[in-house]
């Protein structure tokens, strides 16, 4: 049974200093060091990301997932091949082995089929397929390099709240993020009978780094901290960030990545959601950061969702994604890995 702890909120912190690298930065590195100590999910406000950009993107979404499932399925995963992108129809996905009341289309950092890593036929690289809505896909890149800038910024902040210089994971992980992009709808409609789905997305943590989420204004994103299970509601003009289970594993658990689940909507009208996944390279081979104080590798597996133990992972930040992926995709994997 879990327990609710309603007079809880999760911290709104104005990142604006941590952006232009002014005064106060340090401040903005203290009070997100603090969040990522106390639950691993706080607010950023003052990000600099273009409001009519995130409303532009909205309101596409809105065009595109309105439109006939066998329009949608045009675009479906199968056809996105190694890539891993396009659109899923709702129930498609799987979290905790159950299928999430959501669609959605999967993006990612552009590349095209002539790059040489996609030529390499590496994995979750390579062109995203774009809907045939109109300015969607100058939208969508727009937004992916104005949220990946923030992440940039972001990662300074945790590495100064850490103690380390502020290129720390610039210069280990992130030089050349891997940057995944998910569109999600949640749509007000009821489940058929007969069919296992109890949440919009069920309880889980997030693989990467940080993730940088927007929200509308329906809510349903509830955060799992050690006090209880909290609301993270909309709050007009911001981010929710949450830390992964990378960062979660070079900490040595200083840092938790902290499950997190999406109610079922129930409110009558679509749900949409936008998170963007700032990861490290996945090249990078993932290391406990030395000489951390204060920080023990604790096997938390029993306590976790997956009862994976994140501590006992050593090797490229790219085989753990495959790893998780291939696991809430389970029809997808023999044909594309
Ligand atoms: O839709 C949301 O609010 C959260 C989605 C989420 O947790 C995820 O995609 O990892
Ligand atoms: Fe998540």
């Amino acid at each position: 049974m879990t327990t609710t702890a309603p007079f809880l909120s999760l911290p709104v912190i104005d990142v604006a200093p941590l952006v232009a690298g002014t005064a106060g930065r340090d401040d903005v590195a203290a009070q997100i060091g603090a969040a990522c100590r106390a639950h691993g999910f706080f607010y950023v406000t003052g990000h600099g990301v273009d409001a009519a950009l995130v409303q532009r993107l909205e309101d596409l979404s809105h065009q595109f997932f309105d439109l006939p499932e066998e329009t949608k399925m045009q675009w479906r995963m199968a056809l996105g091949g190694r890539a891993w992108r396009g659109f899923f129809p709702l129930g498609g996905e799987l979290t905790s082995g159950r299928p999430d009341w959501k669609e959605g289309l999967y993006l990612g950092t552009e590349l095209p089929a002539t790059h040489p890593l996609v030529q390499a036929k590496m994995p979750v690289h390579g062109p995203n397929l774009f809907p045939d809505v109109p300015g969607f896909r100058e939208t969508i890149l727009d937004y992916m390099a104005a949220v990946t800038q923030l992440g940039h910024r972001l990662m300074e902040g945790i590495a100064l709240s850490l103690g380390l210089s502020a290129a720390y994971f610039a210069e280990r992980y992130t030089a050349d993020p891997l940057i995944l992009f998910r569109l999600f709808n949640y749509p007000s409609q009821p489940v058929p009978e007969g069919l296992d789905v109890q949440w919009g997305v069920g309880e889980h943590t997030d693989y990467g780094l940080l993730t940088i989420l927007h929200q509308d204004s329906v809510g349903g994103l509830a955060v799992h901290t050690p006090g209880g299970w909290i609301d993270a509601p909309p709050i007009a003009g911001s981010f929710v960030c949450n830390i992964g289970d990378m960062l979660d594993r070079m900490t040595g658990g200083l840092y938790k990545s902290t499950p997190h689940r999406v109610k079922r909507n129930t409110s009558g009208r679509d749900r949409l959601s936008f998170p963007l996944f700032f990861d490290p390279n996945f090249e990078a081979r993932v290391q406990r950061i030395e000489g951390l104080a204060g920080a023990e590798a604790l096997d938390d597996s029993a306590e976790r969702w997956d009862r994976a133990n994140v501590h006992a992972f050593s090797g490229r930040y790219g085989d753990y994604l495959l790893a998780k992926v291939s696991k809430v995709f389970p029809q997808l994997r023999d044909e594309v890995l």
